[in-house]
C-alpha cells in the first residue's frame, strides 16, 4: 500500500497558488512534511485526505485517486481508510474514554480493533471508564490516536501531534504512532515542525510558501 502525490496544488480564496512536491510514502516508511508556519502544511494534509480537492494535480491511495471519487463516495473513503490525529485530542467531553472510542465504527460503520484492545496497546486500560475531562493532555493524546486507529486505516495522518507535549510525552506518542502504524500496516505522514520528531523520523518531505 502506498499513497502517492502529482503536480498537486491549491490556492485559498484571494491566495496565490500553492505548489507541493511530489511524493510516495509506503507504510514502511513514514514521512514528515516539513515547512515554516502559514507554508501550506495543514492545506496539504487538508488534500491527502479529500477534505479539500486541488486546483491541478492528484492523490492516489492504493489504486483510488481521490479527486476521481464523489462527495459521497470520498466520506465513505476517509472513515474507511483513514485515520486523524489532530493537534488538539478534540475528545467529545459528554462521553468516557471508551464510548469516544466506540463511535468510531458506529459511524464508519467499518469494523477494526476492539476499544479493548487499542486502550491496553496504547497502556489506557485503567482509563477506560474515565472521563475525558480527567485526562492528562498527554493520556488525552494518546485516546486520540486510539480513536484514529479504530478503524484499522491505511492512512494515518497527524497533525502537530506533540505540539503540546513535553519531551518524555513527545518522543513516546511518536514512537506509539511509528510502532501502531507498522502493527496495523498503516502509511503513517507527520506534520510537525518538532525538532524532537526529527530525530525519530527521517523521511520528509519540505512545503515552501509561494
Ligand atoms: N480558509 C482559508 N482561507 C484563506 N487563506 C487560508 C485559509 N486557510 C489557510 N490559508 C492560508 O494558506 C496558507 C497556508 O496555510 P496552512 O494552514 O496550510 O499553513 P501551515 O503550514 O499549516 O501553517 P502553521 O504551521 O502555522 O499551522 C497561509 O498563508 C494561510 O494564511
Amino acid at each position: 500500500m502506498a499513497l502517492q502525490t502529482q503536480s498537486l496544488s491549491f490556492s485559498h480564496p484571494g491566495q496565490p497558488t500553492i505548489h507541493f512536491p511530489d511524493f510516495r510514502v509506503d507504510s514502511q516508511n513514514p514521512l514528515l512534511i516539513l515547512g515554516k508556519s502559514g507554508s501550506g502544511k495543514t492545506t496539504l494534509l487538508h488534500l491527502l485526505c479529500g477534505l479539500i480537492r486541488p486546483k491541478s494535480g492528484k492523490v492516489t491511495l492504493g489504486t483510488t485517486v481521490l479527486s476521481e471519487l464523489s462527495e459521497s463516495q470520498l466520506d465513505r473513503f476517509r472513515g474507511e481508510k483513514i485515520g486523524i490525529v489532530f493537534q488538539k485530542p478534540h475528545l467529545i467531553a459528554a462521553l468516557n474514554v471508551r464510548q469516544n472510542l466506540e463511535l468510531v465504527p458506529y459511524f464508519s460503520k467499518k469494523k477494526g480493533k476492539s476499544a479493548e484492545e487499542l486502550l491496553s496497546d496504547l497502556n489506557l486500560l485503567g482509563k477506560k471508564e474515565s472521563s475525558v475531562l480527567t485526562l492528562s493532555e498527554g493520556e488525552a493524546q494518546r485516546v486520540s490516536i486510539a480513536r484514529a486507529l479504530a478503524n484499522s486505516p491505511e492512512l494515518i495522518l497527524a497533525d502537530e501531534p506533540t505540539s503540546s507535549l513535553d519531551d518524555d510525552h513527545a518522543e513516546k506518542v511518536i514512537r506509539l504512532l511509528i510502532d501502531q502504524s507498522a502493527k496495523i500496516g498503516a502509511i503513517l505522514i507527520i506534520v510537525t515542525h518538532d525538532q524532537r520528531v526529527k530525530n525519530q523520523i527521517s523521511n520528509f518531505i519540505e512545503v515552501k510558501a509561494p
